[in-house]
Order: C-alpha cells, then structure tokens, then sequence
C-alpha cells in the first residue's frame, strides 16, 4: 500500500469513492484524474490529470477506478493490472463485513451495506449503499450491485452484471454474466442468458437498449 491514492473519474460514483477513501484514513493525499479538462476539483479534490497520467504514478500511488459503468471499469482495472498498479479494496467503515468474507482489488464498498460470512466478492465490484449480501454469496468480477439491493444465501451473479436499485434475488438463484436487472426487479428463478430483466418476477425485456452501468 502507498500513502497517496489516485481515483479515476470525478463525477458521482468517483465522489462518493474518494468519501469513502477519506473516511479510511489510509491515505495522506487523495486526488482524481478525469478526461473532462473543464473539471478542477470534486468534493474539494484537486484533478491532477487524465485517466492516461495514471501510468506516471504507478510507483508513488495506490489507483482506484470510480468509473460506475462496468465495462469501463473492466478495461481501466485490467490494463492497470498489467501494468502493475497497486489497486486498493474501498470499504466505507460503516459496512459490516461478515466471517471468510473474499474481497477482491478494485472492489467498493459503500456505508450501510451488510456483506454476512463466507460471501466471495471479484475484483473491481461495486457494492453500492445500503445493500446486503447474504451468505454465501458469490459476486464475480465488475458486477455493480445497485444501492438497496437484497440477495438471500447462496446467490451467483456472473461478471459485469448490473443488478438496479432495490432488486431483491432470491436464495439459490444464479444470475448469467452481462445482464442488466431493472430497478426493483426480483429474480426467483436462475437467468441463464444475458440480457435485460424487470418486475416482479424479472421478466427480460424485448427491445432492449444497450446498457453496461
Ligand atoms: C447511486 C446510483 O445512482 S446507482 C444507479 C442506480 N440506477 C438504477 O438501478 C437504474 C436501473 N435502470 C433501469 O431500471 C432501466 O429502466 C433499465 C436499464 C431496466 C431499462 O432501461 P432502457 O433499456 O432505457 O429501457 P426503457 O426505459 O426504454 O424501458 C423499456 C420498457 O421497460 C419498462 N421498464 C424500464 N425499467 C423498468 C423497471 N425497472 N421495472 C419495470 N419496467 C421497466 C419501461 O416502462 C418500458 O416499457 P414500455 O415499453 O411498455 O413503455
């Protein structure tokens, strides 16, 4: 671990990062990169650069990538990977983590979500306010898990899925990889192909649009 951390992306999802990171306490400066030059500062941190200057601070800096869209996130983390950056675990101090929980690099966890025991979380994850993860659990790589979101034991989630604000997935189910889960859907039943799913039960939507948050 470094004493300075870099966030990647300062709008809403990096701010809320960069507040969990402070809260910490582990770094002695915070700073963000964004692409958008006409951006100087967010929550009252300075941007030093673009997402491309992260490289120049592979050395001096822990690197976080804010980037809520999952496909993003995925391509920033694994070149960083590559090239050998320290990628720091985010967890807001008001998250109660449970017993043989696995948390993987990149991934934030934000305040009031409860993760209980033997629950795997991959790398680069968003665990977004307020939600649980029962036991069990086994959330694959860059899945974002939207803010007041409940999953009973024993749930898989493939990699890069979105699960929408309040979605409820019930014990046992298995979500396939690449899908979207409107808000407030709730999946009683595996979904084995990846698309986009609301209601109650989750139905997949016929006309989907393309969406990667
Ligand atoms: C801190 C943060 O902000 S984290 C981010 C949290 N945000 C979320 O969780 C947002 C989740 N997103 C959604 O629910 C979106 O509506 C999506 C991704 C499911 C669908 O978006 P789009 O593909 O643009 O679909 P669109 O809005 O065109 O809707 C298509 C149809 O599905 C319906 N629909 C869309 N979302 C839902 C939903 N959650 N539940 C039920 N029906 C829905 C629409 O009413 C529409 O129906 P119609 O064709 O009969 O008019």
């Amino acid at each position: 671990m470094k004493n300075k951390l870099l966030i990647i992306g300062a709008s809403g999802h990096g701010k809320v990062v960069a507040d969990i990171a402070l809260k910490m306490n582990k770094w002695k400066c915070v700073a963000f990169l964004d692409d958008d030059e006409s951006v100087k500062t967010s929550l009252g941190i300075k941007v030093i650069g673009k997402t491309e200057d992260a490289l120049k601070h592979l050395n001096d800096c822990d690197i976080f990538v804010g980037i809520g869209n999952n496909a993003i996130r995925e391509k920033l983390q694994e070149k960083l990977e590559l090239e050998g950056a320290s990628l720091p675990i985010l967890i807001h101090p008001n998250a109660v983590i449970g017993e043989e929980v696995k948390i993987k690099s990149g991934t934030v966890v934000m305040a009031g979500v409860v993760i209980n025991c033997s629950t795997a979380l991959g790398k680069g994850c968003i665990i977004n306010t307020g939600a649980t993860i029962d036991h069990d659990n086994n959330i694959e790589d860059y899945v974002h898990i939207s803010p007041g979101v409940n999953t009973a034991g024993s749930v898989k989630i493939g990699r890069l899925t979105w699960i929408g604000i309040g979605s409820v997935v019930s014990n046992n189910v298995s979500i396939t990889q690449r899908s979207i889960l409107g808000a407030n859907a709730t999946v009683v039943k595996n979904l084995t192909e990846p698309g986009t799913y609301v209601g109650v039960p989750a139905r997949r939507l016929t006309n989907e649009n393309t969406h990667s948050s």
